[in-house]
């Protein structure tokens, strides 16, 4: 058999239209990030994503409207919201389980072809900034809000997480946050859904387990482990020290390194410039100075850059998110990628059943219970 290749690095798994990354380049579907990033809405990015090419303004209109229609939940899913914060569930475990718990309330979510395929994408991509707005309004006692007709899907988000209506900046930088994290062509949670529907299983069965996934924090689960060390960290003047200490302790700074991007992530550089604006904006300009120093010193010292999850971190404490909602935000963004390669993979299907080098014991024969030391 071949070398096993560690990690699968460089393995190359699929074809795909979806997105592709050369050197420093990220593009979705023909589309460079940055473009997209500085010019697009979320739900442009999410159809682009889909179909492989951008909406005219009918079809992207009714692409809204058709998001907008089925961001409602069914109430039972309030019900089991209410067990998951009193038992202090982490709310991307409560994703994860409400991802699947959805096809409870989905009569068609065994339908198999193209348009049911398409139809299912709408409904799973609509109602998952409500689960998660929802979660979080529950845990504080509060009653969740109904999506608003007139807002976009970062506004909306923004406005039943919160119950007021973001400002055009606010909404500005969390609709560049959600293209930003949109796609990343085979990460392992975008691999996990290709490989679980290889089986024909359902959708919801596809993005559940991309959603374990994420959870990781080698993962989509660094951006709230980032604040978490930043929170250790407490001041500038403990950096230097606190970084030390884990560099000898050979452990890993969360929000650094990428396995392909080895010059630097191109998403980045929008997360650092839209965390020191809204870090100086809310009188949080330390957070933002330290993440810096502690980037200087890694890319010094160990030759490590910041990947999306660096200065995400940063910008959603200060625009007043909660440290455990960033990787169930990342999940509301990343949806729309597992989805546009679950849709790639049904297109496409073969079983996706690698090989394993078997490194155990061999040869050995059964010995009853009672004669076993
Ligand atoms: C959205 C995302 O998923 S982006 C990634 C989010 N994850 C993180 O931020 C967690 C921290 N980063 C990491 O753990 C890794 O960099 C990963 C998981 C992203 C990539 O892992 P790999 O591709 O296996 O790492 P890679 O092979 O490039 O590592 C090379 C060396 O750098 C070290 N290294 C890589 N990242 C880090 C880090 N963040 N902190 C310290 N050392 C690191 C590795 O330990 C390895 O050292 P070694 O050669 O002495 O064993
Ligand atoms: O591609 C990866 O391995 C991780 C990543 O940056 C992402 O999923 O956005």
């Amino acid at each position: 058999m071949a070398d096993v290749i560690r990690g699968l690095e460089g393995v190359l798994a699929t074809e795909t239209k979806v997105s592709s990354i050369v050197g420093q380049q990220l593009t979705y579907a023909g589309y460079d990030i940055d473009d997209l990033t500085e010019n697009a809405k979320f739900e442009e990015v999410i159809f682009l994503l889909w179909h492989f090419r951008l909406p005219n303004e009918q079809e992207l209109e009714e692409f809204k409207a058709q998001l907008l229609e089925n961001m409602e939940l069914n109430p039972r899913i309030y019900e089991h919201f209410e067990d998951y914060a009193a038992d202090h569930v982490h709310p991307m475990t409560g994703l994860r389980t409400s991802l699947s718990y959805l096809a409870h309330f989905d009569p068609r979510a065994e339908e198999f072809n193209d348009e049911a395929h398409f139809n299912k994408a709408t409904r799973i991509q609509a109602k998952v900034a409500s689960l998660v707005a929802a979660f979080a309004r529950v845990r504080q006692g509060k009653e969740p809000l109904k999506p608003k007709a007139e807002l976009s899907y970062a506004a909306n988000f923004l406005y039943m997480l919160f119950g007021e209506v973001p400002t055009d900046v606010q909404e500005e930088a969390f609709n560049k946050a959600l293209i930003l994290h949109a796609d990343h062509e085979l990460n392992a949670s975008t691999f996990t859904a290709r490989v679980c529907v290889s089986t024909l299983t359902d959708m919801y069965s596809g993005v559940t387990a991309a959603a374990g996934a994420l959870k990781g924090p080698l993962h989509g689960g660094a951006n709230e482990q980032v604040m978490k060390m930043l929170s250790e960290i407490g001041s500038m003047e403990n950096v230097e020290s606190y970084i030390q200490k884990k560099i000898d302790n050979k452990e890993k700074i969360m929000g650094f390194g990428h396995r392909v991007y080895k010059e630097g992530d191109p998403r980045a550089k929008y997360l650092k410039e839209m965390s020191r604006r809204i870090t100086d904006e809310t009188g949080q300009k330390e957070l933002y100075d330290m993440s810096v120093r502690i980037a200087e010193i890694l890319e010094e010292k160990k030759g490590l850059l910041p990947n999306v999850d660096f200065y995400s971190a940063t910008v959603y404490h200060s625009m007043g998110i909660e440290h455990d909602l960033f990787t169930p935000i990342f999940a509301v963004s990343r949806v729309s990628g597992w989805l546009a390669h679950i849709l790639e993979q049904y297109e496409n299907n073969r079983i996706i059943r690698p090989r394993a080098e078997y490194v155990g014991e061999v040869g050995r024969k059964y010995v009853p219970v009672s004669e076993r030391k």
